[in-house]
């Protein structure tokens, strides 16, 4: 069990979420254009502050990651104060933003509020397509899901626009086919390797399809395009690796040379780890440290690979985590007897850094998606009905414990059943589709949310009052009014309304049931009045 930090510092431990927000504001408002040296040093300060903050904390599972940013401050900036490349940038917030997470966990408290508007990060999109139409209402329309987008004529202007910038000022271009007619693919394809292209083309043919995938193109979308189908494969592509929560890798390796190189190949590709030396100490960093995945050696002096395998293996918290063995064993059947006694894959030395960490990125990212699987709704990848009241469970202690507004909305979409007689069941889901990415992108990342019921949402907010809730909620109510979403007839766009019910956690609405009621009243008060409204809970 982690230290008791009330008993340590009772004044740090009430200023280090603080300290946490301050680095998050500076680290998300940093942006490479406009770095002044004063930003670099009074980033450098903050975390020397965070860091002194945490030794006195008694905290290991903090201090890997304050360690981690500092150690990449200190790498970008150094005593020069060097200006941050975008890619720094990207790491250095995934970091904070794992920084901001496992501060929530460890010390059973919330970071204090940050704006709602603050943490989204904005995307820019570069759209080169004939149809005038289709482009107005596509830059319409990704402004509500955080795309700011820059419409051009030509293939030379896309050229040249993305030269005349820094890399990574731009996240997606939208190119037409008819845009490269008579081009050589080769003369895209080093615009595809510095930014994702989505190529949209009224030709289906096998032969347009060989063109796009030679000019290196990241996804093609055949016209007519459904925007709720659109948005999906520009976010895929568009949020790169560095936007991903860190992986987070334990090595476990008896050499300590061995285990520092994989360590800076593995965090070199943006994953977090941490490495044990002493197979003996597993059972504390398993706890402090929650990895997703575990390379392992398999010949150490106090026991074996296959021993502490089939050891963890017994634990049940730690039965699912992928174990990879990572050794020079060569032979066939000593491999196969790791594998059987609970070990997931076998990678053999040497093996080449990008071979590894592919291999370690893919089997991380799988586990991610299968632990995903069992919580998430299926249609929507939020939180199913019983894991959001879980969740709001949770919250609600978290709230008394620290005397701390939290609100809880149920959000209904309109007439929905007519929605379903009118367009059919599959343009049904997209409309649920289009208001679960919505709220993903309105909402903070400590924001809860879940699919309640077929076309009910429920959405939990901690740290945030009535005074906070109400706009945000009206707002995105507004933004989804104006969505257009397309029927199964191409030519037939619609949109549709949402109705909303708001309850805040106070002394009478103190428990999961009485939250959801109130939540409830409202939202049937929000029906009553003619739908398409909010409507705060008045107890
Ligand atoms: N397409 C689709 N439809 C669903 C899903 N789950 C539930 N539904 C349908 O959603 C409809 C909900 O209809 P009602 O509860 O009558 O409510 P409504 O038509 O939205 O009317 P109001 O809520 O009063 O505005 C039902 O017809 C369900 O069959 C789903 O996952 N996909």
């Amino acid at each position: 069990m982690e230290a008791k930090t009330q008993a340590v510092s009772p004044t740090i431990l009430h200023q280090f979420p603080q300290m946490v927000n301050q680095l998050s504001h500076l680290v998300f408002n940093l942006d490479t254009k406009s770095i002044s040296q004063e930003d670099l040093q009074t980033l450098q300060r903050t975390i020397v502050d965070i860091q002194n903050a945490i030794h006195a904390l008694n905290q290991p599972a903090i201090r890997i990651v304050v360690d981690k940013i500092y150690q990449l401050i200190h790498k970008n900036i150094g005593t020069k104060h060097k200006s941050l490349s975008r890619n720094a940038i990207n790491t250095l917030q995934s970091q904070v933003d794992m920084l901001r997470q496992v501060t929530q966990i460890h010390l059973e408290t919330d970071i204090p509020q940050t704006s709602h508007e603050s943490t989204q990060k904005l995307h820019h999109l570069i759209i080169g397509l004939h149809d005038k139409q289709l482009v107005e209402e596509i830059i319409n329309q990704v402004k509500y899901f955080n795309y700011t987008s820059s419409s051009c004529e030509s293939l030379e202007e896309i050229i040249e626009l993305i030269n005349h910038h820094p890399p990574n000022s731009y996240h997606a271009i939208l190119l037409d086919t008819e845009f490269c007619t008579n081009k050589d693919p080769s003369l895209i394809k080093p615009l595809s390797e510095k930014v994702p292209i989505l190529f949209v083309s009224f030709d289906n043919r096998v032969a347009t399809r060989l063109f796009a995938v030679r000019a290196g193109g990241s996804a093609y979308l055949v016209r007519p395009v459904e925007f709720t189908h659109l948005i999906e494969k520009i976010d895929h592509i568009a949020l790169n690796q560095n936007e991903i929560t860190p992986y987070r890798i334990l090595i476990v390796e008896d050499s300590r040379t061995q285990a520092k190189f994989i360590q800076q190949q593995l965090e070199n590709a943006g994953m977090i780890t941490e490495a044990i030396n002493n197979p003996m100490e597993i059972n504390k960093i398993l706890q402090e440290f929650q990895p997703e995945l575990i390379l392992m050696d398999l010949y150490m002096p106090e026991c074996s690979g296959f021993e502490l395998t089939k050891m963890i293996r017994q634990q049940e918290p730690y039965m699912s985590i992928p174990i990879v063995y990572l050794s020079a064993e060569a032979d066939l059947d000593k491999q196969l007897k790791a594998i059987k006694l609970g070990g997931d894959d076998f990678l053999t030395k040497p093996m080449e850094p990008e071979h590894l960490v592919l291999a370690i990125q893919a089997r991380a990212d799988r586990a991610r998606t299968l632990r995903a699987e069992m919580i998430q709704d299926s249609l929507t990848g939020l939180l199913n009905h019983t894991r959001i009241l879980e969740q709001l469970d949770l919250e609600i202690a978290r709230a008394k414990r620290n005397h701390l507004p939290l609100s809880f909305a149920m959000i209904d979409i309109d007439y929905f059943k007519a929605i379903n007689d009118n367009h059919g069941h599959p343009i049904g889901d997209r409309v649920i589709k289009g208001l679960a990415r919505l709220l993903k992108q309105r909402l903070r990342k400590t924001d809860s949310i879940g699919r309640y019921g077929g076309e009910e949402f429920a959405i939990i907010l901690p740290q945030t009052d009535r005074t906070v809730i109400l706009p945000l909620i009206e707002d995105i109510r507004k933004g989804f009014s104006k969505l257009l979403h397309q029927s199964s007839d191409p030519l037939v766009e619609f949109t549709a309304t949402v109705s909303c019910g708001l309850a805040e956690f106070t002394a009478t609405n103190n428990t999961v049931g009485k939250l959801v009621q109130a939540a409830d009243k409202a939202l049937y008060a929000a029906k009553d009045q003619g739908r398409n409204c909010v409507v705060l809970d008045s107890e």
